[in-house]
């Protein structure tokens, strides 16, 4: 079912797969080179030939690289972005060290309104779906949560919505090192939005005030070791299929593997399969729209991870551990239509809206 091609590691190109025996035969690196049958990949973009470009035309190659991958596919891989591999395994760390306190302290931070977007969320409490109707929604997640918890991080200074940080005491550096870790984030994707202007042949700048009052949010995930068997049954998944809301997704996902994302032609799932040192950027429905559909939010989700991965005598699927950075844009920005992503034959298809009527309402569908 799937050609693998396996070659030179420094291809330009890793794949979406979702069984591969490539795992034991070849080091993570070169599984760049598999794709599946339509020749649907994640493509692998070195993003320091744009940051620190050799020339003006390897830096807009690179920018259409960009925009290429999430015109095609929505989904690419980032390498070489600048972020140090010590930055993100202490995010790591002090995410695993918040998820193993007590459940009492846990709930005390509790998510509570849909509008703040802040804080714990509990197993259970979320189903994430593609469904906008609150009552399906429901519905699916009396039946088949997701099997995961989060912490939900917004920017720390806004006045009207306060995140809710453990005590000190109780998980030392957890504060500081996610309020540098949001920083860190937003500012790398700052940057891919100006590759995105730029390969979109925008002026470089287009993005920056309508992009630097850091309406984000920061989501660490857990997703306990669970009995495989749970994960089968129907319509249960760590997270279901859904698109994210907002302009770009960067994920840090750890080596468990289980992200699975969607061929938009042929609607068949495809492993994103971790891939050290990148990050996994995908774009969300609001640049969707914002680029009248030219750019693609595809459904992705998790799942299991490749059987060979799991412990097959036990049928236990390992904890796997994320960090999710959402990207917004500014909350009163306006998003409608780009004005080189509408032309004679492309009518513009959506009403302007602002990312905060439009993230609140999707936010109110999922989660009340
Ligand atoms: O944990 C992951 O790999 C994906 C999480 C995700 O897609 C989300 O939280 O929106
Ligand atoms: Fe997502």
């Amino acid at each position: 079912m799937f050609s693998v091609r396996a070659s030179a590691a420094t291809s330009r190109f890793c794949s979406v797969s979702s069984r591969s025996t490539a795992w034991r035969r070849f080091p993570s690196r070169t599984l760049a080179t598999i794709a599946d049958e339509s020749g649907f990949k994640i493509p692998l973009i070195d993003l320091s030939k744009y940051m620190s470009a050799s020339s003006p035309s390897e830096k807009r190659k690179t920018a259409e690289d960009i925009v290429n991958g999430f015109r095609n596919v929505g989904f690419i891989y980032l390498d070489k972005h600048g972020i140090p591999e010590a930055t993100v395994k202490g995010a790591f760390q002090k995410s695993k060290e918040f998820f193993a306190l007590p459940n009492e302290v846990k709930d005390k931070l509790a998510w509570e309104d849909p509008r703040s977007n802040r804080g714990y969320v509990q197993i259970g409490r979320e189903r994430v779906t593609q469904s906008a109707d609150s009552n399906e929604i429901a519905q699916l997640r009396a039946k088949a949560p997701d099997y995961k918890e989060s912490m939900e991080i917004g920017r720390d200074w806004d006045k009207t919505w306060k995140n809710q940080w453990p005590e000190e005491s109780l998980a030392p550096g957890f504060k500081q090192t996610m309020l540098e870790f949001f920083q860190t984030c937003h500012e790398l994707h700052s940057v891919v939005m100006r590759a995105i202007a730029l390969g979109l042949d925008l002026e470089e700048s287009y993005f920056d005030d309508k992009i630097n009052e850091q309406y984000h949010n920061l989501r660490l995930l857990s997703y306990p070791s669970i009995k495989t068997d749970m994960l089968k049954k129907d319509g249960q998944a760590r997270a279901g299929a859904h698109s994210d809301y907002g302009t770009l997704t960067l994920l840090f996902q750890d080596q468990v593997g289980g992200l699975e994302v969607q061929n938009p032609h042929t609607g068949q799932f495809q492993a994103a399969t971790p891939i050290p040192g990148t990050i996994v950027v995908n774009a969300g429905d609001l640049l969707a729209r914002w680029s009248n559909d030219v750019l693609r939010s595809t459904l992705h989700r998790v799942v299991a991870p490749p059987a060979e991965r799991l412990n097959a005598t036990e049928g236990i699927t390992p904890a796997r551990q994320s960090i999710a950075f959402f990207c917004n844009p500014n909350g009163g920005a306006e998003i409608s239509c780009l004005p080189t992503c509408t032309n004679a034959e492309r009518a513009i298809k959506y009403p302007s809206v602002t990312t905060e009527e439009y993230i609140v309402g999707r936010l109110k569908a999922t989660y009340m």
